[in-house]
């Protein structure tokens, strides 16, 4: 096995992604950041210097399990304190499957200013996978605001709350196109600048190409076509998919798959491959880039208008190709049969003193200070709250999922869930409306240190008693990220093997912001010699000096 030493400095710099004028976080001068590619079984470090400056920051890699090394996991809050400006740090983990991956800050929100990227883990050698290709290629979905992520955090955390609100742009890999004519000044919004030119991937006629798409959007879920070719799911979340067609790809946040594509249209033009929000009535346009047919010229626009994307409130669609993800047949990794515990999540939203917050069980989450990871594996008592979320809503049975969210018995705490070493964990997670009448959304709930299988996805409140025997237990796909649906139910099951603290939260921005998270812990004891790096925020500071003094 090899070591991969990156050394990534992290700034503000001005880009323009979508042609309009905007502080973007890069990563040596990049956003989208380099592609980390390795091979299974290898070791990756990245060093990474925070020169923000007047920010911290912690980075996420996605989709890594991080087995024996919890404390690189990147969630600030969970497993470190952040990186503070100036300063530097180490990632250090084995990339220990085969995959499409990403990584992302994990601070704050500060993944929506753009520091992501990709992260490609080949087999090793003289293995094969089971689907063939000539050549791959990785695109990051994103959607962009023009406001700042400090304006919306305090919209979103303030009394006179302001929501977000629609997307400025969609950006494939880094690129997209605001309207500039809504801008007058030509120095902050201009169409000719080649930052905003499109994304393009050039096809030789006949070849097959497996795109690894992956979405980070903040708060969009996501439909992906290209114009004339359909596409094979082969890849879910770095698991091998029984392999299935679609015309569209619906993708939500936190989420990769790598699909087939065979360059067998007309050669003599290129095509438009468009990505579209799905599950909001989103004001936002489509992102638009361009399947360049070899030898034409990749900025030569196709003939034809852009696919249009499915219609944003068709649920049953995507409800249909989330269940057509199974395992692929040669792949299968057999769930325990029955788990030993069973945890319903309830996702309300809610006004707790005021504020417009997310929950679970009428619990919305707030991070300590001071780490989970570092007060349980060190003892420091009196950082979080004790009393354990509950596994199920008191009262859930006369719950109506229907009905305009009400439950004013919601708390905003900091207590996580502690599980049994190497038990099995089934999540039910139960959609239901928010305070807004005949609304529920999607919410993509991304599991920190594991990877789940995907059990089964329903409509309407599920029920204890019969929908368990409709779980798929025979080739359910395993994943870190699954979507919720509106008004539906996702069950998960996973094994709690993974020794330390790791985050399960709704991977849209905002909603994690505003409390739509928890935490689980397994086998803390089991936790190696913590790195002293990961200290010195909350009570982790000047612990040896205290003693002294006393
Ligand atoms: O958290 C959210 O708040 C708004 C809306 O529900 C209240 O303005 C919205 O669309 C969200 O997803």
């Amino acid at each position: 096995a090899k070591i991969h030493m990156h050394r990534w400095d992290v700034r503000y710099e001005f880009k323009s992604p979508d042609c309009y004028k905007k502080l973007t976080i890069t990563i040596n001068g990049k956003s989208p950041g380099p592609t980390i590619l390795a091979q299974q079984g290898d070791t990756v470090i990245v060093e990474v210097t925070n020169s923000l400056d007047t920010e911290n920051l912690a980075i996420h890699w996605h989709g890594i399990r991080q087995i024996g090394s919890p404390w690189s996991d990147g969630a600030e809050g969970v497993t470190q304190c952040p990186i503070v400006p100036g300063d530097t740090f180490n990632y250090r983990f084995v990339v220990d499957r085969p995959g499409t991956y990403m990584y992302h800050a994990h601070y704050g929100m500060q993944r929506e200013a753009g520091l992501y990227g990709s992260i490609q883990v080949s087999l090793p050698d003289g293995e094969v996978e089971p689907f063939v290709y000539d050549y791959d290629r990785s695109i990051i979905l994103t959607d962009w605001y023009h406001n700042s992520t400090y304006e919306q955090a305090a919209g979103l955390s303030s009394v006179n709350f302001v929501w977000v609100g629609e997307p400025h742009s969609l950006l494939i890999q880094g690129r997209g196109r605001f309207n500039c004519s809504m801008v007058t000044d030509q120095s902050v919004c201009n169409v000719t600048n080649p930052e905003c030119s499109p994304y393009f991937l050039t096809a030789v006629p006949g070849k097959v190409y497996r795109l690894r798409i992956g979405s980070l959007t903040a708060l969009s879920a996501l439909s992906f076509q290209i114009e004339g070719h359909n596409m094979t799911v082969v890849e879910a979340d770095g698991h091998y998919v029984e392999p299935f067609e679609v015309s569209n790809l619906f993708i939500y946040s936190g989420e990769t798959y790598s699909v087939l594509v065979k360059a067998d249209q007309d050669p003599l033009k290129n095509y438009w491959m468009t990505t579209s929000i799905v599950s909001r009535n989103s004001t936002t346009p489509p992102a638009l880039a361009i399947l360049n047919y070899y030898p034409n010229h990749p900025r030569k626009p196709p003939p034809t208008p852009p696919p249009v994307g499915p219609a944003w409130n068709d649920v049953a669609a995507r409800l249909e190709q989330s269940r057509s993800v199974k395992a692929h047949h040669g792949y299968i990794h057999t769930p325990p049969p029955n788990s030993d515990r069973a945890i319903v999540m309830l996702n309300t939203q809610n006004k707790i003193n005021g504020r417009v917050r997310w929950s679970v069980n009428n619990v919305s989450h707030d991070f300590p200070t001071t780490p989970y990871l570092i007060s349980m594996r060190k003892n420091i008592k009196g950082v979080f709250d004790q009393k354990p979320s509950p596994d199920i809503l008191p009262g859930y049975n006369n719950y109506n999922i229907y009905s305009v969210a009400n439950n004013t018995n919601a708390t905003a705490a900091s207590s996580i869930y502690r599980l049994k070493f190497n038990s099995t964990v089934d999540v039910i997670l139960q959609n239901a409306n928010t305070m807004t009448k005949n609304n529920s959304e999607t919410h993509p709930w991304h599991l920190h240190g594991h990877d789940f299988w995907v059990l089964g996805y329903g409509t309407g409140k599920f029920d204890p008693d019969e929908d368990p025997q409709k779980y798929n237990l025979v080739n359910p796909i395993m994943k870190n990220t699954a979507p919720l649906h509106p008004f539906g139910w996702t069950a998960l099951r996973f094994v709690a093997n993974n020794p330390g603290v790791w985050a399960f939260h709704c991977h849209i921005e905002s909603h994690f912001y505003m409390g739509m998270g928890t935490a689980f812990e397994e086998g803390i004891e089991k936790v190696r010699k913590l790195p002293s790096k990961i200290m010195g925020c909350g009570r982790t500071r000047g612990r040896k000096l205290k003693t002294i003094v006393k």
